[in-house]
């Protein structure tokens, strides 16, 4: 009896979608299934193939398809929902939301169809809502719907304070906590260079610059494209968080998880650490938070909960 190969889907065969598609496949965390909608299918099909042709050189084995049939779908092992609109410069996450809910709806029926046991994650945005929208409408138990926002947002926040001390970004550590919006936490008590307290090294002004800079990150990567959003560091954020599920690593990393009582908060989702591991988010950690924490914290909350409202 051979060993089983993981399935995975992106939905979505756009920047972020196409992209993730080729890094999971790099890393070879099993075959791959590239879907969008029907008018889409020859390019999804063409992206798919572009990305079985770059196997041999790399010398990766996966198999890549594009599709717009969920049939091709069944059984996948990890569901991740690219799906949707992105933001173009003047317009905020939020107004994505009515086209993109209409989107999840129909993508989180079409995938727990042929996939009633799977784990989801959700990039589209905005994120926070979106996630809520796909659990909701999936019936899938709260642990196996995840939406990815804290992995990027630490990324950005240890890219400029790599840059700011001229060190390896491999040695910075941080947390950022809350809605995967301009209000997000990013919690400097918690971050750390080689064990460090950040606190010790850079100066509180600038550490408040970072910080905000963070919180925009994504702005600012809207502005210079000028037609879209990130999907580099979006991807490798999905694959790190993929690898982490069909591999078993209980690792610690922030995910947009529902809470139930949490910090606080009930029926929200709302990024956190989490262990995430073979059956999903397997525990949501509770930090200690100062007061001033909390209110950002609350913030944040109250940003994703307006968002929430918004939904029908
Ligand atoms: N949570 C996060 O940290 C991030 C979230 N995003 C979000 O991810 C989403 C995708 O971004 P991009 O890939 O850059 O957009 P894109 O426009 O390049 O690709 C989106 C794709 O979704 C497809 N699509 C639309 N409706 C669909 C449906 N019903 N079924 C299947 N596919 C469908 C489109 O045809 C298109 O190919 C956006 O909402 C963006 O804001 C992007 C980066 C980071
Ligand atoms: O900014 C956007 O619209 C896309 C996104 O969520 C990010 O890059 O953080």
């Amino acid at each position: 009896m051979g060993l089983k190969r993981n399935k995975i889907s992106v939905i979505g065969s756009g920047f972020t979608g196409a992209t993730t598609a080729l890094m999971i496949a790099q890393k070879e965390l099993g075959d791959v299934v590239l879907v969008d909608i029907p008018q889409m299918e020859d390019p999804t099909k063409g992206k798919a193939l572009d990305m079985a042709e770059a196997a041999p050189v790399q010398g990766f084995d996966a198999k890549i398809i594009g599709t717009s049939n969920y049939e091709d779908t069944k059984d996948s092992d990890l569901v991740i929902i690219t799906a949707g609109i992105a933001r173009k410069p003047g317009m905020s996450r939020d107004d994505l939301v009515n086209t993109n809910a209409k989107i999840m709806k129909a993508v989180a029926k079409d995938i727990v169809n042929y996939s009633p046991d799977t784990t989801i994650i959700v990039l589209t945005n905005p994120v926070d809502a979106m996630t809520y929208t796909v659990f909701k409408e999936s019936g899938l138990p709260k642990g196996r719907v995840i939406g990815q926002s804290g992995v990027l947002d630490t990324a950005r926040f240890r890219t400029f304070v790599a840059e700011e001390l001229n060190l390896s970004v491999k040695d910075i550590t941080g947390f950022v906590l809350g809605g995967h919006g301009d209000d997000m936490v990013p919690l400097i008590r918690y971050s750390y260079a080689g064990g460090v307290p950040l606190e010790t090294l850079i100066s509180k002004e600038r550490l408040e610059e970072i910080v905000q800079r963070t919180r925009t990150g994504g702005g600012e990567i809207v502005s210079l494209l000028g037609n879209g959003s990130a999907y580099y560091a979006p991807a490798a954020s999905l694959t790190v968080m993929a690898e982490a599920i069909l591999k078993d690593q209980r690792r610690v990393i922030p995910s947009i998880a529902f809470l139930e009582g949490e910090y606080g908060y009930k029926d929200i989702y709302l990024g956190v650490p989490t262990i995430l591991g073979g059956k999903g988010i397997e525990k949501i950690i509770e930090l200690d938070l100062t007061a001033e924490e909390k209110a950002a914290l609350d913030k944040s909350a109250a940003s994703v909960k307006k968002v929430l409202s918004l939904l029908s």
